[in-house]
């Protein structure tokens, strides 16, 4: 792991119109750290992701991505630079097949010294090699969350964001997903994640980031959240 900040956000405030969400993020996510973002509901997490990726202008602050400012620059551009979203709900296309899915970006990619090839792709997700020629309709949920993880991940992102991939699925399908972002960690993939299964980010995350309407509460190291319980039930819920 390299110690130079892949993304670097300086005093990130942003929100709806009028609205201020969030009052001045100071985080960075370092060269191949996974980094999880957790918070009740409400608290500003798919805000501050919605900014790192361009659906959200910032109102005040900085981001940089590699050393290069993106705040207010176009999504498109930001994920040129490869920074992958893997969005909230999904957002699979019901007539496009799998294989199609995982192809639809190839002009999009990043360089990278191992890109993610099909066969990589199946590896990971042997669910989706047998339903390759599946619709996107035809998927399960838990196929379709798969998809949409291989999907960013054929861009071959120098940062990938994960925002509740778990949500809404069995037991047996999220622990296929989190055993897939540990292959991922593994493997050097920078990525950040949000997500409300605090036991299962600790041994993935190298930090955490615990927003409270709008600002960091607490951050610090999983051995140091994993100590503090009454964090959980004074931040978390749980
Ligand atoms: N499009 C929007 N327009 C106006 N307000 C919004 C919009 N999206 C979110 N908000 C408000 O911004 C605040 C933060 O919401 P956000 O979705 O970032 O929280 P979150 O921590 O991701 O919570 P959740 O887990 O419920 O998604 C909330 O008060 C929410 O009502």
């Amino acid at each position: 792991m390299s110690d130079a900040p892949l993304l670097s956000c300086r005093g990130l405030e942003a929100g709806y119109g009028a609205s201020r969400v969030l009052f001045g993020l100071d985080f960075d996510i370092r060269v191949g750290q996974v980094l999880a973002l957790m918070g009740r509901n409400g608290m500003g997490k798919s805000t501050t992701i919605k900014t790192l990726v361009g659906g959200l202008c910032p109102q005040r602050g900085e981001i940089l991505f590699d050393g290069q400012a993106i705040h207010g620059a176009r999504a498109d551009h930001i994920a040129r630079l490869g920074v992958a979203i893997v969005p909230e709900g999904r957002q699979c296309f019901p007539n496009l097949t799998v294989r199609e899915h995982l192809v639809a970006f190839a002009d999009r990619r990043n360089q990278a010294a191992e890109p993610w090839t099909l066969g990589r792709l199946y590896e990971l997700f042997p669910r989706l090699a047998e339903r390759a020629g599946h619709l996107g309709n035809q998927l399960s949920g838990g196929e379709q969350q798969m998809l949409a993880i291989a999907r960013a991940l054929s861009t071959n992102p120098r940062l990938l964001i994960l925002d509740e991939a778990t949500e809404g699925l069995a037991p047996v399908i999220r622990d296929e997903i989190w055993r897939c972002l540990a292959v991922l960690k593994a493997q050097g993939q920078t990525t950040l994640v949000v997500d409300k299964y605090v036991e299962k980010l600790l041994p993935l995350a190298d930090h955490n980031l615990i927003l409270e309407r709008g600002r960091i509460a607490w951050q610090g190291s999983s051995a140091e959240l994993a100590a503090q319980r009454d964090l959980w039930s004074r931040y978390l819920g749980v």
